[in-house]
């Protein structure tokens, strides 16, 4: 049999090919393939051989050969339809068979669709898992079964499997795998990132084998795929792994080549990936499963990209901080991004990326209420008439006030400011520069992923070596409340903000309108950002003027 293979990889960013010349074979064949070497992804070659696949790694450049029996189509399948959407369901419209079902009968509801299914782990099974491993580590071997954490993700997927009337054995070897990597972990007395990136996959890998056994059972067709295996390729930065390039012409591949032969619902694992130089399992950061959505969106060019969640679509501010929130009808890309890169937890921050990229609008629905219309994020919308669209709040935030010593010049000042961050590989969230002084806060997310000891270390280092340049000034505990809307009608926005945090008592203690011309940003104390908000939802969203 001759197979078509395609041949992609990745090249490592800022890493020159030792060799420009790759040479396969395997099994009677073999071929060799010049590679660019300027493109960090390069995609290219298409060979007949006899061998089905076969995978080469070499020091800078990994190489995946895939199957590939047909001259590649665009989405279209064996009776002519093709896949029209993505639907991903976080674990909250996941965490129990009751909501599978639910969700089952919601996904049938809409017979014009043809969608490709993600779904997160069921309900709060990854904080589970992380749990049961923190405990692992110090537990003892003999210990691993007592852990309550295990024995409620057992219970709870083998009831779901039960409920669904699906055979359990479809997740028994992964609760098998787990207990044996959470006894792994005890005896090794260490959980390191790689491998609480595999723990937390068995969440994924189980309610995808369960959801799709169940799709089966009641005569829909459906095939359960985990997204590390169908060339979701990731850096290697485990826990908060960045999708490369070459995963979009990969997954295209599989899924529309699945499609083409059997018309079968592809249920994919959200939130996971591998990385391209381990090949170990990585994950997209936390709430990751939107990032896996939209990537599928854009690398099958699909029509819509739908995340269903618990809440009517993106809120005017988090609905815990102020149960009045109400849901905004339209949003841009960029706003979109910018909310959830501001901290709204409804969206995951890297998630609009391949939807911007590829044009493709995306849905925010609720699955507890799916006839509430929900959020259509689109590349642009009607700006007349909007104001203020939605209020996000960050919570503890570090701020640095830093004012130049003037032992530099204006321009050496700022350099050297930003040279010390880039040396200390500390990321910076917010910027307010005069002449001589900057203030800024840093990414908390980046920051405090970290081991307390080493934060404390890198803060210290960090005001050690500005010190040379500059009085610092470390502020604690501070929030950023950002403003998503029109900066167009930045002044009308301030007025009124101004209003209301001066009949509230609170001092801003810096602000920036950012170059992204949706979001100003006001650092406040933390013990008074909630009421911030409440006051200013109050004022933006509840009154008429
Ligand atoms: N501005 C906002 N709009 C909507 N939800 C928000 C907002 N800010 C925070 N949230 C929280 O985000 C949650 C939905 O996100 P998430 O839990 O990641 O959903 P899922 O797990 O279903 O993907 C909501 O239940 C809500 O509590
Ligand atoms: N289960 C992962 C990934 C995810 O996206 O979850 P959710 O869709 O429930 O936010 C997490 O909890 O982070």
């Amino acid at each position: 049999m001759t197979a078509s293979l395609q041949l992609y990889g990745v090249k490592a960013p800022g890493l020159a090919l030792s060799s420009k010349r790759l040479e396969f074979g395997s099994k009677g064949s073999s071929f060799s393939v010049t590679l660019p070497s300027s493109s960090a992804v390069f995609r290219a070659v298409e060979h007949s051989c006899r061998n089905i696949a076969l995978r080469v790694s070499c020091e800078h450049v990994r190489v995946d050969l895939l199957e590939r029996k047909e001259p590649e189509t665009c989405n279209s399948s064996a009776n002519g339809k093709e896949l029209t959407c993505v639907m991903k369901f976080g674990g909250s419209s996941v965490e129990s068979a009751e909501r599978m079902k639910e969700v089952a009968n919601l996904i049938l509801s809409f017979p014009d669709e043809r969608p490709v299914i993600v779904l997160s782990a069921m309900g709060k099974t990854t904080n589970k898992l992380l749990k049961a491993g923190e405990k692992a580590v110090t537990c003892g071997v003999t210990n691993v079964e007592s852990i309550e954490e295990l024995s409620f993700i057992k219970e709870l997927h083998l009831r779901a499997a039960h409920e669904l009337g699906v055979e359990t054995t479809v997740i028994e070897k992964h609760l098998e795998g787990l207990h044996q990597l959470l006894k792994g972990i005890s005896m090794m007395k260490e959980l390191t990132l790689r491998t609480r990136d595999y723990l937390v996959s068995f969440g994924e890998c189980m309610s995808t084998r369960l959801f799709s056994a169940y799709l089966n059972k009641i005569g829909h067709k459906a095939r359960q795929y985990d997204a590390f295996e169908i060339g979701f390729i990731t850096t290697d930065d485990f826990t908060n792994a960045d999708i490369l390039e070459a995963t979009y012409p990969a997954v295209s591949k599989t899924l529309v080549g699945d499609w083409s032969k059997e018309n079968a619902v592809p249920v994919v694992t959200g939130f996971l990936g591998k990385g391209w130089r381990s090949c170990a399992i990585t994950t997209l950061g936390r709430g990751g499963s939107d990032l896996t959505a939209t990537t599928i969106g854009k690398a099958l060019g699909l029509r819509e990209i739908q995340v269903w969640k618990d809440v009517d679509g993106v809120l005017t501010c988090d609905p815990n901080i102020y149960p009045g929130a109400q849901s905004v009808p339209y949003l841009t890309f960029d706003e979109a991004a910018e909310l959830a890169y501001f901290g709204a937890q409804v969206l995951h921050p890297l998630s609009m990326r391949p939807a911007r990229d590829g044009d493709i609008p995306v849905r925010v629905k609720n699955s507890y209420n799916p006839t509430a219309p929900g959020t259509v994020i689109t590349r642009s919308r009607d700006m007349s008439k909007a104001v203020l669209t939605s209020i996000v709040l960050k919570r503890n935030v570090t701020m640095l006030d830093i004012a130049s010593t003037r032992m530099l010049g204006q321009y050496g000042f700022l350099a050297k400011v930003f040279t010390t961050f880039e040396d200390l590989g500390i990321s910076v969230d917010v910027v307010a520069t005069s002449e001589v002084s900057i203030s800024l806060t840093l990414d908390p997310a980046k920051l405090w992923g970290r081991e307390l000891i080493q934060r404390v270390n890198e803060l210290d280092n960090l005001v050690e070596e500005l010190e040379k340049i500059a009085v610092v000034k470390l502020l604690q505990r501070r929030s950023i409340i950002s403003l998503i809307g029109n900066v167009q009608k930045s002044s009308l926005i301030l007025e009124k903000v101004f209003q209301v945090l001066r009949s509230n008592g609170v001092n801003v203690q810096m602000i920036s309108q950012g170059a992204s011309k949706v979001n100003i940003s006001l650092i406040v104390n933390d013990e008074e950002a909630e009421q911030c908000v409440r006051a200013l939802h109050s004022a933006f969203f509840e009154t008429d003027s």
